[in-house]
């Protein structure tokens, strides 16, 4: 409790009833568990050696994947957490966004063909569509603080949560 940090872990295999997941859990200033999240979208990779790679990935092989989204108290604010792959996937992050989060957290750790191309532009889409804070960490560091005030700032000065067109978007929906 001296502290008063919150902890979001990165991620862990766990074992539950015969199946593994990737699991990234959430522990509150007093010690205690207050969110477990199971990787939603497994990640699977094929570069071929012919397109400069030579890279196969399939954590579906091994792992299963979890259905359920996250969404912790960090005192007062609500934040949604990812792993990993999760950061692609803007639905995810629209969700959390809807949910009310003002932060998305992914653990992660992406590899070298493709991590430094799309790992901070992953973070800064999932931020900029939702004006969300996202943070996203490859290795254990030390965090710095958190300006929550700013995201409703942001939220006031270009509205677009509210400018949705969600009519438009479910017509398109239903015509395609
Ligand atoms: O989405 C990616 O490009 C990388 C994801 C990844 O490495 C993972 O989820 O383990």
């Amino acid at each position: 409790m001296q502290l008063g940090l919150y902890i979001i872990g990165g991620s862990i295999v766990e074992r539950d009833a015969g199946k593994l997941y990737n699991t990234c859990t959430v522990w509150a200033p007093n010690g205690s568990l207050i969110g477990r999240h199971r990787k939603i979208h497994l990640f699977t990779m094929n570069i071929e050696a012919a397109h400069g790679g030579g890279v196969q990935f399939d954590e579906g092989a091994v792992l299963t994947a979890g259905s359920e989204l996250t969404v912790v108290k960090i005192g007062q604010h609500k934040v949604g957490i990812g792993i990993c792959h999760d950061k692609r996937f803007e639905e995810l992050a629209r969700i959390y966004r809807n949910l009310g989060c003002s932060m998305l957290v992914y653990p992660s750790a992406f590899c070298i063909c493709q991590g430094p191309m799309h790992w901070e532009l992953l973070q800064r889409a999932r931020a900029t569509d939702n004006h969300c804070l996202a943070a996203t960490q490859q290795s254990i560091r030390t965090l710095s603080p958190v300006d929550f005030d700013m995201v409703e700032q942001v939220r006031r000065q270009i509205t677009i949560h509210q400018q949705r067109r969600t009519d438009v978007y479910a017509k398109a929906r239903a015509d395609s």
